[in-house]
């Protein structure tokens, strides 16, 4: 047992990750699997939107030089003489003095140029009075108003929204490429862990951070494997077991938990220092400080503290930067901020970096839970947000201005405006 050698700082840990992580392959998914993923390749536009010129509003079809002077020498009264519906165009041309009953999104004929809405006119049997003319070309929707065919509708960087995908799909698309999802794997390490769900025995203790490292590696886009023996995996605090998972392990991203200090059965910086390489063990954060970064066969590996506020920390901050990168996407917090007065001081170190648990009080101020207990899982559910305390800080004052991120977005009504009703 030895203790850590250089605390690796937190920037130069990101500047390491962000300059040595690049996105994985890319592959071309259907437009029902999309949305959420990061687009790789321009969306070229295969159809025109519409593709036929289209009515706009329920009325008649017209030849403006029929109705020009509709409204101001009277109505122009038109005979009635075909109906167009949607996929059911009108079947006979329209001539002088005539006109075309349409519907909202039917084919216009190429013989009419003009769509009068049905409340500027006046029915009578088999003919129409138009009212009132409006502009030549009003209510046609011409060939690719929407989008043209040729056209670039979508460009990378960008992460596919729903209206990103349903603008494809109008366009005549099936499928887009995008970058692949990294599957990573978690191993899960200690003698003392047993399964969320499961009551826990003397000296056992509940694996929370499967919880916390699963829900935030999919909601950053990543595949969780499941492990034959079932999801999630522990594995107990022995080095040849450990070794063999790391070894065998077919996945773009690794997660090992627990294990990553500097006790008799931390085991875990070793191997990966034997298996490939120890980039990085010890970092100057609180909590997190064990944190362990390196890589096997080219694959990134993270070992995560097992004080479940240290592995969230250090998931949030740092790990999830690779799995974004990883199919990339944006690397930033994503939690929403605010900028507030802080309730009580913090006393930081220069050097180190923090992540302080904390609440808002009534008056809306950030107060500060705790920095380091990073057993107390507890503490977490209790706070509203974080604050970080930057390396080259040495306290934080009552009063200053801090950014708070939020850990829910919809329930703070200060970043997040409803609409204005
Ligand atoms: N001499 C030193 N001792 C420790 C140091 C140090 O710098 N010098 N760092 C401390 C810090 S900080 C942390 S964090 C822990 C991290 O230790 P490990 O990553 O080796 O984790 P374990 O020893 O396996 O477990 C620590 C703690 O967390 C509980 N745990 C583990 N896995 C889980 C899990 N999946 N779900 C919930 N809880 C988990 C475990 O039962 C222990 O109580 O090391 C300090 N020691
Ligand atoms: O990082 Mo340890 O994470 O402070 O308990």
């Amino acid at each position: 047992m030895k203790g850590f050698g250089r605390l690796t700082a937190v920037a130069e840990l990101i500047q390491l990750l962000d300059q040595s992580t690049y996105p994985l392959r890319t592959e071309s998914v259907p437009l029902e699997r999309a949305v959420g993923r990061r687009l790789a390749s321009p969306v070229i536009a295969q159809a025109n939107v519409p593709g036929f010129r289209r009515a706009a509003m329920d009325g008649f079809a017209v030849r403006s030089q029929d109705i020009a002077l509709a409204g101001t020498a009277g109505d122009a009264v038109l005979h009635i003489v075909d109906e167009s519906f949607p996929n059911r165009p009108a079947t006979r041309p329209l001539q002088a003095g005539q006109a075309i009953r349409i519907m909202t999104g039917a084919p216009v004929p190429d013989s009419a140029d003009t769509v009068v809405m049905v409340e500027m006119t006046c029915q009578e049997n088999d003919e129409v009075h138009i009212l009132e003319a409006p502009p030549l070309g009003k209510n046609v929707s011409g060939i690719g108003e929407d989008v043209a065919a040729g056209s670039t509708i979508l460009e990378p960087p960008r992460t596919l929204r729903p209206q990103d995908v349903a603008v494809a799909a109008a366009a005549g698309l099936g499928s887009l490429a995008v970058y692949c999802q990294p599957r990573v794997a978690m191993l899960v390490t200690g003698n003392e862990l047993v399964n969320a769900g499961q009551f826990p025995s003397a000296f056992q203790i509940v694996d929370t951070n499967s919880i916390i490292l699963r829900t935030l590696v999919e909601r950053d886009g990543g595949i969780v494997l499941a492990s034959e023996q079932g999801s999630p995996r522990i594995l107990p605090d022995d080095p040849e077991v450990l070794r063999e998972a790391l070894r065998t392990c077919d996945a773009d991203c690794l997660f090992v938990s627990g294990g990553t200090s500097v006790g008799k059965e931390d085991h875990a910086p070793r191997l990966l220092a034997e298996l490939g390489d120890l980039i990085v063990h010890g970092i100057a954060m609180k909590p997190a400080r064990p944190m362990g970064y390196g890589k096997i066969d080219g694959r990134p590996v993270f070992l995560m503290p097992g004080n479940p506020v240290a592995c969230l920390a250090a998931y949030d901050l740092i790990a999830r930067r690779t799995v974004r990168h990883l199919q990339g996407m944006p690397t930033h917090l994503p939690y929403p901020t605010s900028r507030r007065r802080l309730a009580q001081p913090i006393a930081s170190q220069v050097g180190r970096f923090d992540y302080v648990r904390a609440k808002l009080n009534e008056a809306g101020e950030v107060y500060p839970l705790l920095m380091g207990g990073a057993s107390i899982l507890s503490s977490t559910a209790k706070a509203d947000g974080f604050l970080l305390v930057p390396a080259d800080v040495e306290s934080l004052a009552e009063g200053c201005e801090v950014v708070f991120h939020h850990y829910d977005a919809q329930e703070e009504p200060n970043t997040i405006e409803d609409i204005p009703i």
